[in-house]
Parts: structure tokens; sequence; C-alpha cells
């Protein structure tokens, strides 16, 4: 569970600094209804627009390299609210890395 106090300078601060989530997919809801969540775009940040009771899906660092890049695993961060307190909950999911399974399953081939 994520917890995102008000904070009347929200223009100034980070409620979580861009990162990229290093997992295999991960499960997020923002609980709500208040949005907060950014996905870099182009370059460029990109709101997500809350819906009630939707998850949002986002692709990891592991599915990105399993799938030699097909997929992305997207640089995103979470922004404050001046008023409102935000809630979101993120559910990590990865595959047990077995060495030998890496190695037979060419995943890394070109
Ligand atoms: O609170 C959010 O919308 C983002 C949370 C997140 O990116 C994370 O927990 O990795
Ligand atoms: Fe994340």
């Amino acid at each position: 569970m994520n917890y995102y106090p008000p904070c009347v300078h929200a223009k100034k601060v980070m409620g979580l600094t861009p990162h990229s989530d290093a997992t295999g997919l991960t499960l997020l809801m923002e609980v709500n209804d208040v949005q907060g969540l950014q996905i870099k775009k182009n370059g460029k940040w990109v709101p997500i627009r809350p819906i009630p009771g939707a998850f949002i899906i986002n692709v990891g660092d592991i599915i990105e390299i399993v799938s030699n890049g097909e997929y992305n695993s997207i640089e995103h961060r979470a922004v404050v609210n001046p008023v409102k307190k935000r809630l979101s909950i993120a559910a990590f999911h990865s595959p047990k890395i077995n060495a030998s399974d890496w190695s037979s399953s060419g995943y890394c081939e070109g």
C-alpha cells in the first residue's frame, strides 16, 4: 500500500521518484480515485486517469528482458495532490528464476 499525503507544495515535491518496476508484472490499483500516477511517453510525463475498480498492469524489467525488448518496462512516477491524500496498492509478480530453466528456454536468443 502506498500512501501519499496531501502537500500544499505539491509542485515542488515528488510522491515516488521515476523508476521502472524490477518485476515481471505489476498490478496497480489507484484506490481512492485521486490521480497521481504518470508514465513517461515520448519523453513527456503523461497522467494516468484512475478508473474505479480497474487494475493498471505494468510490464516490469523482467518481462522486458525475457521478451528481448518486445514489451517495454515503462518508466513511471507518482505525484502528490495539494489537497487530497492518495492511496495505491501495487502487487508485484515475478517468475521464479532458475538458472537452468533460463539457459534452456531460448528467451535470450536474438
Ligand atoms: O502509486 C502509484 O501510482 C505508483 C506506485 C509504484 O509505481 C510502485 O509502487 O512501484
Ligand atoms: Fe512502480
